[in-house]
């Protein structure tokens, strides 16, 4: 099986969310809460083998190191869980470490859907190419009783961005969508390297074919 190169994920979205449940989730297939929550989330990852954490300077954000079989390819990934109250200074600092970024919104919460579209143009501004790779997730799919977003409004928001759209719950994690939102993004972000390193070496290619004509022109002048 090829082994790939790593990839940095980033999660976004406001305070409360359920950031971390998602990741945690991803990592353990676990629900947050479903351990002694004395022991912390640092434990539970690392209680399971799959997930290890790379400790980071602040105390409110995470990274973790995770590898997948994803479409028959060990993918390595970084996955950095961003705190919700984070500076733009610091966000700034979060988009530019990442590959690939999942902004998370919680459907039980109206505000915190419309801070989607701000963070995205935040990516759009901080990253060079532009079309940063992103999937759009709406969390707390549980709670449909008290949904204020409706799943139309998530999808046509991904469509404006551009991106994968998923409506999942960190609590049931139903089908296996929180994986399939994180290996969705880890795919996008391998598509848009390939893709950026062909046009690199086409641009190479191009500046060798320009050199040579000059060469040439300049002996039969
Ligand atoms: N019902 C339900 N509750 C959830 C779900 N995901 C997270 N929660 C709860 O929402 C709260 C916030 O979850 P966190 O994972 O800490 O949210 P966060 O986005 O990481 O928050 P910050 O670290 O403050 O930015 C916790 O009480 C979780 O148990 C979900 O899918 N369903």
């Amino acid at each position: 099986m090829a082994k790939s190169p790593e990839v940095k994920l980033a999660v976004f979205g406001r305070a409360g969310v359920g950031k971390s449940a998602l990741v945690v989730r991803f990592l353990t297939r676990r629900f947050i809460w479903e351990y002694d929550p004395t022991l912390g989330l640092w434990s539970t990852v690392l209680l399971n083998p799959r997930g290890s954490k790379v400790p980071t300077l602040d105390p409110q954000e995470s990274t973790y190191r995770h590898q997948a079989n994803i479409d028959d390819e060990v993918v390595t990934m970084e996955i950095l869980d961003t705190a919700g109250q984070e500076d733009v200074q610091q966000k700034e600092g979060h988009v530019r470490w990442g590959d690939g970024f999942v902004i998370v919104y919680d459907i039980t919460d109206r505000g915190s859907f419309e801070e989607v579209a701000p963070l995205r143009s935040l990516l759009e501004d901080v990253k060079r190419p532009k079309n940063v790779p992103l999937v759009l997730v709406g969390n707390k799919s549980d709670l449909d009783h008290v949904r204020q977003v409706g799943t139309e409004e998530g999808e046509r928001l991904a469509a404006e961005m551009a991106c994968a759209f998923y409506e999942c719950s960190a609590c049931a994690n139903e089908g296996g969508t929180v994986a399939e939102a994180f290996h969705e993004l880890c795919r996008e972000v391998r598509r848009r390297k390939a893709v950026q390193g062909k046009a690199r070496r086409r641009s190479s290619t191009t500046h060798v074919k320009q050199a040579i004509n000059k060469m040439l022109t300049k002996i039969s002048s």
